[in-house]
């Protein structure tokens, strides 16, 4: 039998078939999403969930006309092989292929850019707002996950949304889940909903009742009053309600044919209504329904039959892992050092934190700019906070950093996780930016470790250090050094020579992070080319170690340096500023290698280092692109 998913080129063809139909072209878009993300990897949970929320969508709007805007973007799959993309779905997140998530350039049916959370109702309303200014016909419906909506910019936007009062439909995509269970009151708040199941039948038959008895303006005024006081119990409809929208619901987020008519109803209301669905993370995929914070939500390639990854085991442990052991021991050593995570346990190791000491862990949701400031308010009391998140994910709190850490020289140590490229997520995620947004911010420390003792030892210093300091470090294995017995507090603003290159060198290569391991390698392929190049480890883009950089250059004449975050403003500008200020310049040359002045899509990590000239050859070939003549006559 031909599928029915493959008659469909565009919206327009899913308007074509029955509403009976669709449960079944719900099923054969899951085992399509679950065939897809055994190969590539992806968000499987999430999208598996928003099956039947994304196809009944479809069914009752008019995209691109009307617009879906997506929250995250993780749960877009079954949009993406809906709005003519069905074969190009094979290729999701590799290099060259479909994007992770929504990009507007990807496809006219891709309202807004997403990958960070808590967007979608900010930007659905701004989208709505537009069109109404022009005069232009759409609807626009947010699609908002629970979790999503533990991010303070989605209650900004609910607030200026009821306020203005124009005909946006947020539906909130409610599976208890976050990438951990959902966390906070606001989620106990929604737990309710059960409850209000009840509390709408219970209505129903008061409402049947009230047909029946008479009706006098008083005995009306009571029963309603009543209503409401119940209603207000055991609902969390008078949240929403209370901030302007109409609230419906709990519908069921997976009866397709359900969904359909509720929101051909609720698409014809005047003002702002929130629809509550119900659903399940990983929904018909038992592995993933199961399992719905690891295997649900995210997963590299995996084998249908069992849901059990068959991605190489890498043979060196995680830095995130690392990190997370790091930070338990001082935990273990010093009552005064909490954790902090946004919603991510399990991305940034915390996990292992929660357990050993659940009383010192938070996990605040998806709130980046709450826990910063929560981290100060700790910071003021004698608390050690380290607050562990993405670098990617750090940017949503920047003016906390800036406002709320720094200024107040508060001694709050932020872990940044992800620092560098990530792979498969993309633009959206690429931690790139660190290294440059947060050099420029006064009294903050900046370091990044160049293997796993370094990192331990960055983060011994951080919480030793009477004031804010940072750390970045990347996205999958360390090097595999042996670690030393204990970490140790390392010299504030103090770099280490790695290669000496003897008395003279013919380069300095001054490296930040973990692309050392590329400026060895590289530095011995020059050796045996007769060039000697000297190695330095900064270990602190802030404060920049100028003594030893500038020495060192002031002798080499020659400079590479070299980071895996933009060029704009990062470690390579650093030393540049610390040349001037030492008037070495001119007459020094320098090569700046990093990431150039564009969002760095999805592809594999490796492949692109190298593309950046940022992994060996890529350094010996800065090198001696330097040499010019005379590096040429040596290799000859
Ligand atoms: C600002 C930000 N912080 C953290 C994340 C990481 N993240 C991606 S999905 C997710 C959970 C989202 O939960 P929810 O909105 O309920 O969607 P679900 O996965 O449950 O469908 C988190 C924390 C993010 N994308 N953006
Ligand atoms: C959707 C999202 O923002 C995260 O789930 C992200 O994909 C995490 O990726 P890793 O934790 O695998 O780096
Ligand atoms: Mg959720």
């Amino acid at each position: 039998m031909t599928r029915l998913l493959d008659r469909i080129d565009s919206p327009l063809d899913l308007k074509r078939l029955k509403p009976a139909d669709l449960p079944r072209l719900c099923q054969e878009i899951r085992d399509e999403i679950i065939a897809t993300c055994a190969r590539n990897g992806g968000h499987l949970g999430a999208s598996l969930g928003a099956v039947e929320l994304n196809v009944a969508l479809h069914y009752v709007l008019n995209s691109p006309v009307d617009s879906i805007v997506f929250d995250v973007g993780h749960q877009a799959y079954a949009h993406k092989l809906l709005t003519g993309r069905r074969e190009a779905f094979q290729t999701i997140r590799t290099e060259g292929g479909l994007a992770g998530f929504p990009e507007r350039h990807e496809s006219p049916h891709d309202a807004f850019g997403v990958g960070h959370a808590s967007t979608a109702i900010s930007a659905g309303l701004g989208i709505l707002e537009a069109r109404r200014m022009n005069g232009q016909a759409g609807k626009v419906v947010a699609l908002v996950g629970d979790g999503a909506l533990t991010g303070g910019v989605a209650f900004e936007g609910l607030n200026q949304a009821g306020y203005l009062g124009r005909d946006l439909l947020v539906v909130l995509n409610d599976n208890e889940m976050s990438i951990s269970p959902n966390v906070g009151a606001l989620s106990e708040w929604f737990s309710k909903k059960f409850a209000s199941r009840t509390f709408n039948r219970w209505r129903r038959t008061v409402k049947d009742v009230l047909t029946v008895v008479p009706k006098g303006p008083e005995a009306i005024k009571v029963i309603r009053h009543a209503i409401n006081a119940t209603k207000a119990l055991v609902t969390p409809g008078i949240l929403f309600e209370g901030l302007g929208f109409q609230y419906v619901g709990p519908v069921d987020g997976h009866d397709v044919v359900g969904l359909v008519e509720t929101f051909k109803k609720l698409l014809t209301c005047d003002g702002p209504v929130l629809v509550h669905a119900v659903t399940m993370k990983g929904k018909g995929y038992r592995p993933a329904e199961s399992d719905a914070a690891t295997r649900g939500h995210g997963l590299s390639f995996f084998d249908i039959a069992t849901g059990k990854s068959v991605a190489k085991k890498p043979a060196v442990k995680a830095y995130t892992d690392l990190f997370a052991e790091a930070l338990c021991e001082q935990m273990e050593q010093d009552k005064r050092v909490v954790a902090i995570t946004a919603a991510m346990l399990e991305g940034t190791g915390l996990i292992k934190a929660k357990h050993r000491f659940p009383e010192r862990t938070y996990d605040v949701g998806i709130a980046e700019q709450h826990a910063v400031t929560f981290a100060a308010g700790l910071a003021c009391e004698g608390v050690r906070p380290v607050v562990a998140i993405y670098s990617t994910f750090l940017q949503r709190a920047y003016d906390q950093i800036i406002h709320d850490v720094a200024l107040q020289k508060l001694p709050v140590t932020f872990a940044l996780d992800r620092g560098g490229l990530v792979g498969a997520d993309g633009k959206t995620h690429q931690g790139a930016f660190d290294l440059a947004y947060l050099r420029c911010v006064p009294n903050l420390v900046v370091m990044a470790p160049s293997d796993e003792n370094e990192l331990r030892h960055m983060l011994a210093t951080a919480l030793a250090h009477d004031g804010p300091a940072a750390f970045r470090f990347p996205r999958g294995s360390g090097v595999g050094v042996q670690l030393d017995p204990a970490p140790k507090v390392l010299p504030l603003g103090k770099g280490r020579v790695v290669r000496q290159g003897g008395a003279r060198p013919d380069v300095l290569v001054a490296s930040i992070g973990t692309p050392l391991a590329a400026a060895l390698t590289a530095a011995d392929e020059l050796e045996a080319e007769g060039i000697s190049v000297a190695v330095v480890d900064a270990r602190f883009v802030k404060p920049l170690d100028e003594e030893l950089l500038c020495g060192l250059a002031r002798t080499a004449k020659r400079v590479v340096t070299l980071e895996e975050g933009c060029l704009e403003g990062g470690f390579g500008a650093a030393c540049l500023e610390a040349f001037e200020r030492a008037k070495l310049l001119p007459g020094l040359q320098v090569t700046r290698l990093g990431l150039p002045d564009e969002f760095v899509t999805h592809g594999d990590a490796g492949k692109q280092r190298a593309a950046y000239g940022l992994d060996a050859q890529g350094v010996a070939r800065a090198c001696r692109a330097l040499l010019g003549d005379r590096a040429k006559r040596t290799v000859a």
